[in-house]
């Protein structure tokens, strides 16, 4: 399994004093330390200077690593910055408001703004609904973070989380064409986001919450689910949830296992865990073992987190106590939600036959895929450059285009489960194998089979309010 990790390419901005260094000296030192030269491009000269991008590549970040330490050492040169693609990639943010027609002359500016635009806003005032034909709410939604948990990386807070949210928003515009605003907020008040969503609601159509630590995701997505008449989805929670029951229904098929009878251990009963968790039981599993800081949670002991308490009682039958070492023995499938490096080989070789392990810490999963390749049954992580992504992206695109084609009111558990069943169903018999246990983000069938699974199941639960014309005669 290779992992082709993006970002094994820098570019070298160095200013040069040339009587001091010579450009062979500098190309020297980088095939040296194992890098290829990929491109040179002369930015500034003077008389006895020059300013020099140059592009070099390795196989090893470290390689790039010691190349960049050695530079900086060097006389007659001055490192001016380092860049990669990825950082490329991200100079002046990922992505743009565009008006969807031009405005030429006064007439156009007379409609699209004052004075025709007030007829606009006086046909909404006296009838709201009209939001959803006269504004971009029909298609819009926020995706809406304060940075407490962002990736595996913890709180990093709103600015950190910005680049993620970006991507969040690319990704909904890509895959399902839906228009979202990436909002960071400058608080981690529990009743301070939920005012602030409430009030920004009206312009949307739906609200992702993205990367909020728990426990105070919960009540900030359950008040907002009670108190807003727009879909409100914790993807953290219910976008894992859905991918991760959709991944292991293939891999339990690929290891000839039932649900029923699977030992399951999640290690991170946050908000992915718990939400996980929820889906797995709702399933059908019944031996489920969820691991924590505090190791395995049991309803024989009391924890400050009442969640945890809460989920205990739900949950590990047999009342397994002791750390995820401990518990893991014999278990068919482990479910990591939690931080990297966290689970060892040893603890994989003692699970059950043909083990389940689905690694999805992001980016750095509970252990590397390569390590335990060959005693596993499926191995599945939540990054794009490994086989068998289990990553929330497969949900979130097609879920809420579902939801804003039919104008659903929320995103309810049958909703969460017909999406699930889409996204297995992508995978066919003949393709199923362990290395191709959920479909890729790519499949352009993922959205369209998610997208009509889920109307139809938000027809049938009553929580569509308006029904998409192809859905009208066979309803
Ligand atoms: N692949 C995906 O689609 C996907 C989706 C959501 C989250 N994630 C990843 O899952 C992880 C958790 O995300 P979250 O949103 O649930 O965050 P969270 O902060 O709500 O939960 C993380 C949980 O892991 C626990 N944890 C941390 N270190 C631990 C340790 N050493 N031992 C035991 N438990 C530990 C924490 O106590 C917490 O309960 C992150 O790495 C995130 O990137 C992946
Ligand atoms: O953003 C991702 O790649 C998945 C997920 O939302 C996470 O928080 O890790
Ligand atoms: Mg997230």
């Amino acid at each position: 399994m290779k992992n082709t990790m993006a970002g094994k390419s820098i570019i070298l901005r160095l200013e040069l004093l040339t009587e001091q260094i010579h450009f062979g000296q500098l190309i020297t030192l980088i095939t040296e330390n194992g890098g290829d030269v990929i491109a040179i491009d002369v930015i500034q000269t003077g008389a006895n200077w020059t300013v020099r991008d140059i592009t070099v590549s390795a196989s090893e970040q470290s390689q790039l690593d010691s190349i960049v330490a050695r530079m900086k050492d060097l006389a007659g040169v001055r490192l001016v910055h380092v860049s990669d693609r990825t950082f490329l990639l991200h100079l002046g943010g990922k992505i743009e408001m565009k008006p969807k027609s031009p405005i030429q002359n006064r007439d156009d500016l007379s409609r699209v703004y004052t004075p025709d635009v007030a007829r606009v806003c006086m046909a909404i005032h006296e009838d709201e609904t009209n939001a959803y034909k006269l504004t971009i709410k029909r298609n819009t939604v926020a995706v809406v973070s304060d940075g407490s948990a962002v990736l595996g990386l913890g709180n990093i807070g709103p600015y950190a989380a910005m680049p993620v949210m970006e991507g969040k928003a690319m990704l909904f515009k890509q895959f399902a064409d839906v228009d979202a605003f990436p909002i960071c907020l400058s608080t981690q008040s529990t009743e301070e986001i939920i005012a602030t969503i409430k009030h920004l609601a009206p312009g949307f159509g739906g609200i992702n919450l993205e990367d909020i630590s728990s426990p105070r995701c919960f009540e900030i997505e359950a008040r907002l689910r009670e108190e807003l008449d727009i879909p409100v989805f914790h993807d953290d929670q219910h976008g894992t949830a859905v991918v991760l029951y959709a991944g292991l229904i293939n891999a339990l098929k690929v290891v000839g296992k039932q649900i029923s009878e699977a030992k399951v251990v999640v290690c991170g009963i946050g908000a992915a865990g718990m939400a996980c968790s929820n889906i797995l039981l709702a399933a059908g599993v019944k031996e489920l073992i969820g691991v924590d800081r505090e190791g395995a949670l049991v309803r024989t002991k009391e924890y400050a987190n009442p969640h945890w308490t809460e989920y205990a009682e739900r949950t590990n039958p047999n009342l397994r106590t002791g750390s995820l070492h401990d518990v893991i023995e014999g278990a068919d499938v482990f479910i990591g939600l939690s931080a990297g490096g966290l689970l060892k080989r040893g603890d994989v070789e003692r699970m059950a036959a043909k083990p389940v392990v689905f690694v999805m810490a992001n980016p750095t999963p509970e252990i590397h895929p390569d390590e335990i390749e060959d005693i596993v049954g499926v191995v599945a992580t939540g990054r794009s450059d490994f086989p068998n992504q289990i990553n929330n992206v497969l949900c979130f695109p097609g879920i809420f285009r579902a939801a804003l084609d039919c104008q659903a009111s929320t995103i309810n558990e049958e909703m969460k489960l017909a999406a699930s069943a889409a996204i297995a169903s992508v995978v066919t018999q003949q393709e199923l194998n362990k290395l191709y246990i959920i479909p890729s983000v790519f499949n352009q069938e993922v959205v369209r089979r998610i997208r009509e699974a889920v109307i139809r199941a938000a027809i049938q639960t009553g929580t569509a309010r308006r029904i998409p014309r192809e859905f009208r005669q066979t309803e």
